[in-house]
């Protein structure tokens, strides 16, 4: 029996021109993921941090055009993804619609064009490949908040073997287009998170270095690795190490620096501008033999074969929450993984499901 499936990809969302950055960041800093101060202290600050951090933001976008790639990026992935599972399942129709969390289309938008569109079947699936509250939660929140349908969620990916194949894929291949540098450190860069976030048991550190310890297995060839965390925003604690201190050490320690974004999956402000821009200075200035960027996953074909590959399992079995392999893995302090608040645990703990 044919089907008609719609895929919605989950993402951050980035403004699309200069008037638009200042709401963006009102919109992030405005969502109970990201600041936990209750109403109405949160628009509050939202409008106050929005104001004051926006013609500094404004400027970096300026750099990309005025506004965010992501976008565009994201679709040419949508586009990708759809032509990959319309080859493995001719019988069904297959169309992927754009949720994004703080800028058109926003998620709500995907909502009212996936009912419009009439889905037999409804995947959620989350362009994060690592879990966390602020990222894939908040997002899955604001479809059931407009009214989205209970549907088939991938909550994340961290290990899933074409998606770790595709990042190691790309480091190497970096590594070799520079010349194969010998004395080589590969900073294996995330997005940061807040402590607190973390200690009211966030998973996404866990996962983050799940992803890597199954990248770094499949490159044998680079044995010097570190994970690290940029992007901070704010004044409380983040995790550490940061992204920038990581640079700055390897830099004065002679390494030749290959960063690879792990927790981004297309190019945007942190890959475009505070990789390309930013740490590059800072690895110059501070001596690095060289620093070769590595890119993000954007429509690589392991990329999107992971993706379809969890749209196709995503489609088994009952509508739900849909963790790696049908098993949550995230360790018991991880109590804000979406498989546990949904009654999902380990199978290797012996709690049983
Ligand atoms: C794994 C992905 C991401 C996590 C986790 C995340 C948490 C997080 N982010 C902020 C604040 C900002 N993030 C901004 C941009 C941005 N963030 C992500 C991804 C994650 N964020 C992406 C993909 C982007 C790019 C958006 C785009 O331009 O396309 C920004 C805006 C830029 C800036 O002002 O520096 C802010 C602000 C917090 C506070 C947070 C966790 C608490
Ligand atoms: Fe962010
Ligand atoms: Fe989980």
């Amino acid at each position: 029996m044919s089907r008609r499936i719609a895929v919605v990809l989950f993402n951050l969302g980035g403004p699309d021109g200069p008037s638009s950055v200042r709401p963006f960041l009102r919109n992030l800093f405005n969502d109970p993921a990201i600041i936990y101060a209750p109403w109405p202290v949160r628009p509050m600050l939202a409008e106050l941090i929005s104001r004051t951090r926006a013609p500094k933001v404004a400027k970096e976008y300026a750099k990309m055009g005025g506004g965010s790639p992501i976008v565009p990026e994201t679709l040419r992935q949508a586009d990708a993804l759809v032509a990959a599972l319309e080859a493995a399942s001719p019988q069904d129709t297959f169309e992927a619609f754009l949720a994004m969390r703080y800028w058109h289309p926003f998620t709500h938008e995907a909502v009212a064009a996936v009912k419009a569109w009439g889905a037999d079947e409804v995947v959620l699936l989350p362009l994060y490949p690592q879990f966390s509250t602020t990222t894939s939660a908040s997002s899955l929140k604001a479809w059931r908040d407009a009214g989205g349908d209970e549907a088939r969620t991938v909550c994340c990916y961290p290990t899933q073997p074409d998606f770790v194949a595709a990042h190691a894929g790309l480091i190497r291949q970096a590594w070799q287009d520079a010349g194969r540098p010998s004395n080589v450190r590969v900073l294996h860069s995330a997005h940061g998170l807040p402590e607190i976030t973390i200690a009211r048991g966030d998973p996404y550190q866990w996962q983050v270095n799940e992803t890597v310890r199954a990248v770094t297995a499949a490159l044998p060839e680079l044995d010097d690795h570190l994970t690290c965390f940029q992007s901070k925003v704010g004044p409380l604690e983040w995790i550490k190490p940061a992204t920038e201190e990581a640079v700055r050490e390897a830099a004065e320690a002679g390494k030749h620096i290959i960063l690879s974004p792990i927790a981004f999956v297309s190019e945007h402000i942190e890959t475009l501008v505070e990789l390309d821009e930013e740490y590059r200075a800072v690895a110059e200035a501070h001596g690095a033999p060289g620093y070769t960027r590595v890119p993000a996953l954007g429509t690589e074909p392991g990329f999107i074969e992971a993706l379809k590959r969890l749209t196709l399992q995503a489609l088994e079995g009952p509508v739900g929450l849909k963790p790696p392999n049908g098993e949550a893995i995230c360790p018991a302090e991880f109590r804000r993984c979406a498989c546990r608040e949904a009654g999902l645990v380990r199978q290797e703990t012996g709690e049983g499901r």
